[in-house]
């Protein structure tokens, strides 16, 4: 196990916000990568098996992708539940929320009356009344389900002074009963700390199970010799959230909670169903992919999106893999064969923006031959042979005016397809001249230069080439079409 490795952190939904700011506390130089189960939140009136359930699909994701060397349940109604299950089944440490704060629980008592706060869930299953007998048999644990507060958190209506009076109200039995302790058995219950002293009184001592949990961690890492050696800035560290629109409420309180200055980085994760088994995948932002093979043309659209303000991750089509299907390239237009090339790639790629090029050079002595042949005009990508072809067929024609054609379609999720175009005059020249750029650059020549585009830099050739104003064309469009307009 490497010891640099990210801790993971799995959670009910809001509630180990909690513990992973108490640990980002301890643990400055850990990394935590924390799923909050917000879709299917809250665990407390779960079953067990649902419980076990997703919360293994959470741990096993988090092994599986992010190799964590660590994991912690950070929720006690999931810990209740599922930690023995989880222990058996992962090869890693996992770390629950209760033992800690049982033990904490224990050492802070003086009168052997300790209460408990917790969900339905976790109260039924006297987790904490076990562990707390397991060191003392003779204290008094009075425990009480408190799903309310549970909501009252969730719903970010911690700090509302309706919130105050009914935490009043459901703890005025703990002062009659005289408890010195009491145990925040939900994560989510620190949120509320300053109203909980308030209604049991100040002299009561508060155990955050978390805070405690972030002890047992420490004393895990340090057992193990799993402290990591490089240090991580917590900005590093990577929220996911299990319900798949935008998590508003998560991202609030967590910013807040976590007093970050900047918004967190908040990632998707999607319940798969398969057959009757779950599992999480992350919801991949979406790519812009470049569907061509052809380098040269990558490197020129490239450059020129850059100036284009897109704010996708911009993907090469080799990036996919073996599992890209082959284009047939048979359309008589160039839009039909550009559309042929983004619509074969959607196939495999249905949730990403793809961007292709069909592009050609047409001459009016040829009645604009070779067109949409132009790469396979001689022999099938045969750049010196397509250039002979060219220059045989004109060597007794006097005129030699040309055009360079690029038809640009861009197609997104749940978009219509948008369409852009360039062209740019030119003349053949008798014979090539110039090593730069690719295909028929070397037989192109710009009057206004009086080079042919294989004398031209890369910059100069996409300020004036038909690539580069079909790409300024396509960004002029960009903008409403993006919006749906
Ligand atoms: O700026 C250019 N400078 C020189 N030649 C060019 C240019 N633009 C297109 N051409 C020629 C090359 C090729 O013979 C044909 C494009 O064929 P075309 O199918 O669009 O591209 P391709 O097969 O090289 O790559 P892909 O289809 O994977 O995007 O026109
Ligand atoms: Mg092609």
């Amino acid at each position: 196990m490497n010891k640099n490795n990210p801790i993971g952190m799995v959670d009910s939904g809001v509630g180990g916000l909690t513990v992973i700011k108490e640990a980002q506390k301890q643990l400055p130089n850990e990394q935590f990568i924390f799923i909050g189960d917000t879709a299917r939140m809250p665990y407390g009136p779960r079953t067990t098996d649902e419980v076990i359930a997703y919360t293994l699909q959470m741990a096993n994701y988090l092994v599986a992708k992010k190799q964590i060397k660590m994991l912690v349940i950070a929720c006690n109604t999931a810990t209740a539940r599922a930690l023995t299950v989880l222990q058996k089944k992962l090869t890693i440490p996992v770390i629950g929320v209760i033992q800690p704060g049982a033990q904490a629980a224990q050492l802070a008592t003086k009168n052997k009356i300790v209460g408990i706060i917790a969900t339905e869930g976790t109260v039924n299953s006297k987790a904490y009344e076990a562990q707390i007998h397991q060191y003392d048999t003779d204290t008094v644990v009075v425990s009480q389900g408190e799903p309310e507060f549970v909501q009252l958190v969730e719903a970010n209506k911690y700090q509302d002074q309706a919130t105050r009076e009914l935490v009043m109200n459901h703890l005025a039995p703990f002062k009659a009963v005289g408890i010195d302790t009491l145990i925040l058995g939900c994560t989510h219950f620190p949120l509320l700390e300053s109203f909980i002293k308030a209604a049991v009184g100040q002299e009561v001592t508060l155990i955050d199970s978390g805070r405690e949990t972030v002890y047992a961690i420490k004393q895990c890492l340090d057992k193990l010799a799993l402290n990591t050696d490089t240090r991580h800035d917590h900005d590093d560290d990577v929220y996911y959230t299990t319900s798949d629109s935008d998590d508003e409420t998560f991202q609030v309180i967590a910013t807040n909670w976590l007093a970050r200055s900047h918004e967190l980085d908040v990632r998707h994760l999607k319940i798969v169903e398969n057959g009757i088994s779950q599992h999480l995948e992350e919801i991949s932002m979406p790519r812009l992919i470049l569907a061509s093979n052809n380098q040269h043309k990558i490197t020129e659209i490239e450059a020129i999106l850059n100036d284009l303000g897109i704010d996708l991750p911009v993907v090469p089509l080799r990036d996919l893999g073996d599992k890209v299907p082959e284009i047939i390239e048979d359309g008589t237009t160039f839009e039909e064969n550009a559309t042929k090339k983004v619509m074969t790639i959607a196939k495999i790629a249905p949730n990403d923006y793809i961007l292709a090029d069909d592009s050609g050079l047409s001459i009016d002595a040829l009645h604009g031959e070779p067109g949409v042949y132009s790469a396979r005009y001689a022999g099938d990508h045969d750049d010196q042979a397509n250039n002979d072809k060219v220059l045989r067929k004109l060597a007794d024609v006097v005129s030699r005016e040309a055009q360079f054609n690029s038809v640009l379609v861009l197609i997104g999720p749940n978009k219509p397809k948008l369409v852009a175009t360039g062209k740019v005059h030119g003349l053949i020249t008798q014979q090539r001249h110039g090593d730069n750029g690719f295909g028929y650059d070397p037989i192109f020549l710009v009057p206004q230069f009086d080079k042919t585009f294989a004398e031209l830099t890369a910059d100069e050739k996409n300020q004036i080439s038909h690539r580069g104003l079909a790409l300024q064309e396509l960004g002029k469009q960009l903008p409403a079409w993006l919006k749906g307009v």
